[in-house]
């Protein structure tokens, strides 16, 4: 399977949209900076500390086991939260749609929203449903609260399936004692493999691949590009070019990094991507909010704020040109529509915007894929990660933890066990 993939940055050098841009020979002066920035993260991969990277290497094999117990059910349900589920949902997305019409059917469980759980439960037969529980640390509520409400669901109702029904995916705390005990078919995901990053180990390639998803291709488009960008040649290395352009965008005020695929396919990558460049860069008073449009819909409801808003955005377009299926436009009615085929439709508004913001001076890039593939989706996503990387590395800062998110959940824990109390507030109430 192969696919092509261009990385188009016309639309952010000053000779395009003005003096908000950058120039060519600015990106040039800047090599000393960048190439260190690459460096570090060679460094940090040379001692062990970018697991994203190891997992390319990784025995794919390994997965086989895992694939063959999904045969034996007809739906999947995993559950996780952020970066543990994330990333499924993207790929899955990328290859199948949302439309869920496949075998096996799969339910994500990833709030602690017990609605989500009922319609889960009214959606599937447990006794027909592989089960993964996929958690880094082993700790996070959500995941653990969702596990122990379906585990206790199917012994209360006597649900024993044909096979063992629960992979757990972790790297330690209560869920690895719980698989332990229970003695679940388990895979690790490695300390120095971060949450957000974790798509392409086990935290993904598990489940993807008992959805069908082809993961030997999708590590074969995330390998590729990893061969791409050991280039120092910025202009040759789409993930450290765009990491600067970012950057430089930032540093002008372009605070929102606003992503918008002309591809229904690409929404949930969208969502993955929010998470990964927020909870990455996020720190210290720093960070571009990630926001995600979808191309065409989001045109008729938020383009007027992009074009006529705050000038605080840089856009990056995502588009494909080819779709797995497409229509003619036929009417007898008098239209320009006639006679034109819905992916030259959708693309043609992709262009159009592009065009009107670029008028406009709003900074934009366009990443082409000549088709969503397994292939060309994990060139997306690695880019994507090896970008953040190099981010974390021109802002100076530490793109793989993230300590104010802890806070949150021990003060969560603390209301939960009643030490906080919710305090009465000023408010307006309406009987
Ligand atoms: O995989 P875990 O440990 O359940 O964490 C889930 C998510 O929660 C976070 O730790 C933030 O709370 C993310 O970084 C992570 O992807």
């Amino acid at each position: 399977m192969k696919g092509i993939y261009k990385f188009n940055f016309d639309n952010v050098l000053k000779d395009k949209i003005g003096e908000t841009g950058i120039s060519v020979d600015e990106i040039d002066e800047l090599r000393d900076f960048t190439n260190l920035a690459k460096a570090n993260v060679t460094k940090k991969y040379e001692k062990g500390d970018l697991g994203f990277i190891e997992v390319l290497n990784e025995d794919l094999e390994i997965y086989e086991e895992v694939k063959e117990l999904s045969k034996e059910f007809d739906y999947i349900i995993i559950i996780g939260i952020g970066g543990s589920i994330l990333g499924s949902k993207a790929i899955h997305q990328g290859i199948y749609g949302s439309s869920n019409t496949y075998h096996p059917k799969v339910f994500y469980l990833d709030n602690s929203d017990p609605e989500k759980i009922y319609e889960t439960l009214k959606a599937v037969k447990l006794e027909k449903t592989l089960i993964f529980v996929i958690s880094k640390s082993g700790n996070t509520v959500e995941t653990l609260a969702n596990y122990f409400v379906i585990k206790k669901h199917m012994d209360k109702n006597n649900i024993t399936p044909a096979k063992p029904n629960f992979v757990a995916i972790t790297g330690g705390g209560l869920l690895q004692k719980i698989a332990d005990k229970e003695g679940y078919m388990c895979y690790k995901v490695p300390e120095n493999v971060g949450g957000r990053f974790s798509v392409l180990s086990a935290v993904g390639l598990a489940p993807l691949a008992c959805l069908n998803v082809d993961i030997h291709n999708l590590v074969k488009g995330a390998k590729k590009m990893n061969d791409i960008c050991q280039t120092d040649n910025i202009f040759r290395n789409p993930a450290l070019l765009n990491s600067l352009i970012h950057y430089k965008m930032d540093n002008t005020g372009k605070k929102i990094s606003l992503m918008m695929p002309y591809i229904g396919r690409l929404h949930q990558f969208g969502m993955w991507y929010r998470q990964l460049w927020a909870e990455s860069l996020g720190k210290d008073g720093n960070g571009q909010t990630p926001v995600i449009a979808l191309g065409a819909t989001d045109q008729h409801s938020q383009l007027q704020l992009y074009m006529d808003g705050p000038e605080d955005k840089i856009m990056t377009f995502l588009k494909v040109n080819t779709f797995k299926q497409d229509y003619s436009i036929e009417t007898d009615y008098d239209s320009d529509l006639k006679g034109h085929k819905l992916s030259e439709l959708i693309n043609s508004e992709q262009l159009g915007t592009e065009k009107s913001i670029t008028e406009k001076g709003i900074p934009n890039v366009k990443i082409t894929l000549s088709e969503l593939n397994e292939y060309t989706l994990g060139m997306l996503t690695y880019a994507y990660e090896l970008q953040t990387a190099y981010s974390g590395e021109l802002f100076c800062i530490n793109a793989f933890n993230q300590p104010a998110v802890e806070h949150a959940k021990k003060l969560s824990h603390a209301v939960l066990k009643g030490s906080i109390k919710e305090k009465s507030y000023n408010e307006i109430k309406i009987e």
